[in-house]
């Protein structure tokens, strides 16, 4: 889900920062940090914006594995059905995204893709809406590893298109 907030739609600003701040325990860290900087990088490549992480106080995009209920409006749904959402541009939780724990996070094609869904997560922490294109990066449905986002229509968001 992309849950628009009283922000806007997009960063005012180039440089993004961001957080991890709660990890699965189905991967080791190192390769949570690989899989979600390539999802970063994907990002970076096809816009002008740079990504700094952070290690601690408040960054604009905080990256958490939660369950169920985790103190916002949206809470996660056991394994299956939601995997994750992420909150549009603008401060507090503006950009923040979450990722449901109850859900098997792989780097493969079994269980669900962490690189795959956060590239989608992170499109909706830059403010990009849902495609009704099935080869879209930001189609609603899960797809696994496709080649994506060499289809992806850029021309819908010019500040994107680096
Ligand atoms: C397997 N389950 C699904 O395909 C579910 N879809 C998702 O969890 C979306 C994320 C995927 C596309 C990575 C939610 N979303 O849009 C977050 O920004 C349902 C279609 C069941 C809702
Ligand atoms: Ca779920
Ligand atoms: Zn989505
Ligand atoms: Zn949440």
């Amino acid at each position: 889900e992309e849950y628009s907030n009283a922000q806007g739609t997009r960063w005012n600003k180039n440089i993004i920062t961001y957080r991890y701040l709660l990890y699965t325990r189905d991967l080791p860290r190192s390769t949570v940090d690989f899989l979600l900087e390539t999802a970063f990088r994907v990002w970076a490549r096809a816009s002008s914006l740079t990504f700094v992480r952070m290690h601690s106080h408040n960054a604009d995009i905080m990256v958490e594995f939660v369950t169920s209920d985790h103190g916002d409006l949206y809470p996660f749904d056991g394994p299956r059905g939601t995997l994750a959402h992420a909150f549009g541009p603008g401060l507090g939780v503006g950009g923040d995204t979450h990722f449901d724990d109850d859900e098997r996070w792989t780097t493969g094609k079994t269980g669900f893709n962490l690189h795959v869904v956060a590239a989608h997560e992170f499109g909706h922490a830059l403010g990009l809406k849902h495609s009704r294109n099935p080869e879209s990066l930001m189609y609603p449905t899960y797809k696994g590893h496709s080649n994506y986002l060499s289809r992806y229509n850029w021309s819908s968001h010019p500040w994107l298109s680096g």
